[in-house]
């Protein structure tokens, strides 16, 4: 990938979602998007507007029911699952808005870290963090032996940053991730993210409603009603 090419791009991507009964909800529509290496976009607007929906496209969780989502150069929608998992593990970190979805449950803290950094083989520049450090980093040392299951919703949160960075992705994407955290420990979540960034160009996406968060990145998307304003 070259350092002009899209992290990520999304052409006239909508999604609709229909219930067993046939009830049809559009909750994105004609969203054209581009992200490149290192630039960090916030992705916000009011409740129900399409943002979370957005960002499990962009994180292959859902397929498009319109146009076209290219991370790492692959349209996801035309990938088969495993193919779609391969893209997950080399090109993507997910911080998801429930926290505990991105970890494993019964495993340490550490051993959730040492887990994703095996299975996902970032192609960022780098080298994998030490687990240790990571774990430090997001002020988690002293409880790395802990299960992630018995940690806070607030730590989960934090385990679920070093577990999605722990593959040196170049596309990290994260719904809320202060959102459950107090001020002094949500600065600590924005300055790991941005530090990633600036040391190795890792894209950022992140859905939030914080404007503090947003302030500090790059970009700020508002999204309207399933489309980009
Ligand atoms: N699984 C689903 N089935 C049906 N409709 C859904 C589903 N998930 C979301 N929606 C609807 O799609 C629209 C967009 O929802 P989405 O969660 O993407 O919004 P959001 O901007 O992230 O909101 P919030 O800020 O409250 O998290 C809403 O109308 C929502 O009710």
């Amino acid at each position: 990938m070259s350092a002009s090419e899209a992290v990520v791009r999304c052409e006239q991507v909508g999604h609709v979602y229909r219930d067993d009964s046939g009830t049809e909800v559009t909750a994105l529509a004609g969203v054209d998007l581009e992200v490149r290496p290192g630039e960090a976009v916030a992705l916000v607007g009011p409740s129900g507007a399409g943002k979370s929906t957005l960002l499990t496209l962009l994180a292959g969780l859902v397929r498009p029911t319109s146009g076209r989502v290219v991370v790492a150069g692959q349209d996801l929608g035309a990938l088969s699952e495993r193919g779609l998992l391969r893209v997950r593990a080399t090109s993507l970190g997910v911080v998801l808005q429930t926290p505990g979805r991105n970890l494993l449950p019964y495993a340490t803290a550490q051993a959730n870290v040492a887990f994703a950094q095996r299975s996902q083989r970032g192609t960022g520049p780098g080298g994998a963090t030490e687990v240790g450090t990571l774990l430090e980093s997001v002020g988690l040392g002293a409880v790395a032996h802990r299960a992630a299951r018995h940690l806070s919703g607030g730590q989960q949160q934090r385990l679920a940053l070093a577990v999605a960075l722990a593959g040196n992705p170049p596309l990290l994407l994260a719904d809320e991730p202060t959102s459950q955290l107090d001020r002094a420990t949500g600065e600590i979540v924005l300055e790991l993210m941005l530090q990633a960034r600036d040391e190795r160009g890792t894209a950022l996406v992140v859905v939030t409603h914080d404007h503090e968060v947003s302030r500090r990145l790059d970009v700020e998307h508002t999204i309207l009603d399933g489309r980009l304003a």
